[in-house]
């Protein structure tokens, strides 16, 4: 769930997940060292003889009243405008070019209020120690917090928040996956197998997410919608995301919200009137909610254990598809890798077991090289940044000082980036993940890997998106041989990425799929 969704997440770029034909967008701009050289035209700065003034960021701190404050080094600007656009443009190249110039704790314009953004592993231990008293609400924009509703979780806190947390274990902790495995596998099995193997080619961006809006509405839902209440996930996306209440995509984003919201409701009051919620294993995640309690002990209302569906799998489709396209392509230009996942993926699951897609936890559990390749694919193309926090008091923070209202960001970028914790850090390395990954250098603990966001609000489904991903990728090495970019038509060598809120591989990038001697003439359909 991507709680950078803010303001400004909105610009056109989220729109690229909309279904296809994918629209035609703009190059991403050049980010060529060359080009960062130059120095950006909208800054009025003065320079003579060493001395340079930002006039921008000299009015912006006296009228934030913060001359006299030790803040972080970096610059906010009047109102963080500038920092804003350079961020959108190139999230990625804009943390890594401000840790080489400030380090890694500095402050900055974050979707158009000051922040921020730190990264070191002193910085994130002191943080952890106050964060849980920090609203999160407050950081989100208007179009997000009306549409992810007053039971989403990202606005949540106090003893509200607690009993949503409360609940999450139940159906995303490892009980919840174990009954999810085999659910997984035969979704997996069946796109892998089915729709890509007939077609033999995959565009990873696009596939990716409708095969994970399709499993995930299997197993939080126990149905999948019909293809045009489905879609209107995408709507939602776009309406959280939306610049404003007045816009359209504002608009039919509450609709959606309200379509997809009814489905389920029936859904849920059908199953349980007529007793299959508890005897249907389909029903598994309802039938956990179905008995979750809220702060004053009352059973949640029916339309609060809808929206939750909603909300979860929103929270977790384009985030495991993101994983999986990464995944894909970061083994395409990794062929040793390649060959450790397909040689692991042969040896632990048989031929049977794919066959059925009857596959249980424990097997996949057993991939460990797979497993780390997923967690290597996240560090290596961080599909989020940090969740934001509003600032309430003046505070310190690793030395410097806080002024209310900044907002504060635990970026895991910047640790990811760091080659003092992943020596080589530009390389793939999935050993990292591995025990041996130590002896060669890397430093992997809570304050140097967190790709879901830390403290109170820290992502409770990556361990969901992380078997989804494995799943994927044992199917997609025992199924083709390997695969490369198609350049027909408008295809490339490599992506282009969809930068915020999430980072995902564009819906025009598409990859050719070479099958396996054993699937020339299978037909799974
Ligand atoms: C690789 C995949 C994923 C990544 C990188 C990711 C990232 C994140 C991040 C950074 C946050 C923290 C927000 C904050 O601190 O404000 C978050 C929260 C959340 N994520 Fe994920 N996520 C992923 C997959 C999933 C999946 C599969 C689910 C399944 C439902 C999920 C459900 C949630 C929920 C419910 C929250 C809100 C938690 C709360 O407010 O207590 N995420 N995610």
């Amino acid at each position: 769930m991507p709680t950078s969704a803010t303001a400004a997440g909105a610009l056109a770029s989220a729109r690229a997940l909309a279904p296809p034909p994918p629209r035609i967008r703009r190059a991403p701009r050049d980010s060529s060292p060359a080009r960062q050289r130059r120095r950006p035209r909208r800054v009025i700065a003065t320079r003579a003889a060493g001395f340079e003034t930002d006039i921008g960021q000299a009015i912006g701190s006296i009228v934030r009243k913060e001359v006299t404050l030790n803040l972080p080094p970096g610059r906010v600007g009047l109102s963080g405008i500038r920092e804003t656009f350079e961020y959108l443009q190139d999230p990625r190249g804009f943390i890594e070019r401000r840790v080489e110039a400030y380090g890694p704790v500095f402050k900055t314009g974050f979707f158009f209020k000051p922040a921020i953004v730190f990264g070191s592993a002193e910085a994130i231990e002191e943080y952890k120690r106050f964060e849980g008293e920090l609203p999160a609400d407050e950081a989100l924009p208007e179009t997000f917090r009306e549409l992810h509703t007053a039971y989403g979780a990202l606005r949540q806190s106090g003893a509200q928040y607690k009993a949503t947390r409360a609940n999450f274990g139940k159906v995303l902790g490892r009980a919840a996956l174990t009954h999810y495995a085999p659910i997984i596998a035969r979704q997996t099995r069946d796109f892998v197998r089915g729709d890509l193997l007939a077609s033999g080619t995959l565009q990873p961006g696009y596939e990716c997410r409708q095969h994970c809006l399709r499993s995930l509405f299997e197993l939080f839902l126990g149905a999948i919608p019909p293809e045009d209440t489905m879609m209107k996930m995408y709507d939602y996306n776009e309406g959280l995301l939306s610049l404003g209440k007045l816009t359209n995509e504002f608009e039919q984003g509450k609709a959606a919200l309200e379509t997809l919201t009814e489905f389920v409701l029936q859904t849920y009051r059908r199953v349980r009137a007529s007793g299959e919620l508890e005897t249907d294993p389909r029903y598994f995640f309802l039938r956990q909610y179905s008995t979750a309690t809220d702060e004053n002990d009352e059973l949640f209302p029916d339309d609060r254990v809808a929206t939750t569906v909603v909300l979860m799998v929103w929270g977790a489709y384009i985030e495991a598809a993101a994983s999986m396209g990464h995944c894909a392509w970061l083994l395409m230009r990794n062929p040793d890798a390649a060959a450790k996942v397909r040689a692991e993926c042969k040896r632990v699951l048989s031929p049977d077991a794919l066959a059925s897609g009857n596959v249980p936890i424990e097997t996949l559990m057993e991939l460990k090289y797979t497993e780390a390749c997923v967690k290597e694919a996240l560090r290596t193309v961080p599909q989020t940044a940090g969740g934001l926090r509003i600032n309430p008091t003046t505070r310190t923070l690793a030395g410097y000082d806080v002024p209310a209202g900044y907002v504060l960001t635990a970026d895991p970028r910047i640790p990811f980036l760091d080659a003092k914790n992943y020596p080589e850090r530009e390389k793939f390395q999935p050993e990292r993940f591995l025990p041996e990954g130590a002896a060669a250098g890397n430093v992997v603990n809570g304050e140097t890997y967190f790709p879901g966001g830390m403290g109170q609000h820290q992502c409770p489904g990556i361990s969901l998106s992380t078997l989804m991903t494995q799943t994927f990728l044992a199917y997609m090495t025992t199924t083709f041989d390997g695969w490369t970019p198609d350049l027909s038509g408008e295809g490339s060598e490599d992506p282009a990425y969809v930068q915020i809120p999430i980072v995902i591989i564009d819906d025009r990038y598409r990859l050719k799929l070479e099958k396996n001697w054993q699937f020339d003439t299978f037909d799974a359909k």
